[in-house]
């Protein structure tokens, strides 16, 4: 077994500040995109933050987006109305991939996994989006946890 299983992908990403960095890398290319800025026009610098913390919880880390910006129910809230289209959700993909090949380590097996977890929530965010604002979600459950072997 690599010795990289033994390690959670938050480590193995390099931790909050890798995140961070990867975060920042990919919204950079959002806002600069045609077909993804018009989604975006609310968009705040906190937002770069709250998916670094949002990704550190999945990937094993501090559970901070549930301790301090609403956990998983307002994640899946956050995206109510904004009508996704397959169209953006791959462009999303796209430049998450290419962000991720500049500031991640070179791992293949590491991007890999994470790549996936990004085609899993996107699917799961587009999803979400087709529904208006204020839509009762219930209770989603816990922030989910995506690892070596993906979906915990
Ligand atoms: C794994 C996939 C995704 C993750 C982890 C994610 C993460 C997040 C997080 C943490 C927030 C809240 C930000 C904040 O509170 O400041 C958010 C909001 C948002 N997301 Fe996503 N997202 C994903 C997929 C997508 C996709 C595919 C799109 C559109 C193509 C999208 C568009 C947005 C927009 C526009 C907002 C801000 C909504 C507003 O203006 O209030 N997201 N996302």
């Amino acid at each position: 077994m690599p010795e990289e299983r033994s390690t959670t992908l938050y480590e193995a990403v390099g931790g909050a500040e890798a995140l961070r960095r990867l975060s920042g890398t990919f919204y950079e290319a959002v806002l600069a995109d045609p077909l993804l800025a018009p989604v975006f026009v609310r968009f705040t610098p906190a937002h770069v933050e709250h998916v670094a913390v949002w990704l550190a919880e999945v990937f094993s880390g501090p559970e901070d987006f549930t301790a301090r910006h609403g956990g998983h129910h307002a994640l899946l809230t956050a995206h109510l109305g904004l009508a996704i289209t397959e169209e953006q959700r791959l462009r999303w993909m796209e430049l998450m991939t290419a962000a991720v090949a500049k500031e991640l380590p070179d791992d293949a097996l590491l991007r890999r996994r994470v790549v996936e977890y990004f085609d899993w929530g996107t699917r799961i965010a587009k999803d979400v989006s087709a529904s208006a604002p204020g839509t009762d979600l219930g209770e989603p459950g816990p922030t989910p946890r995506w690892g070596w072997d993906g979906l915990a």
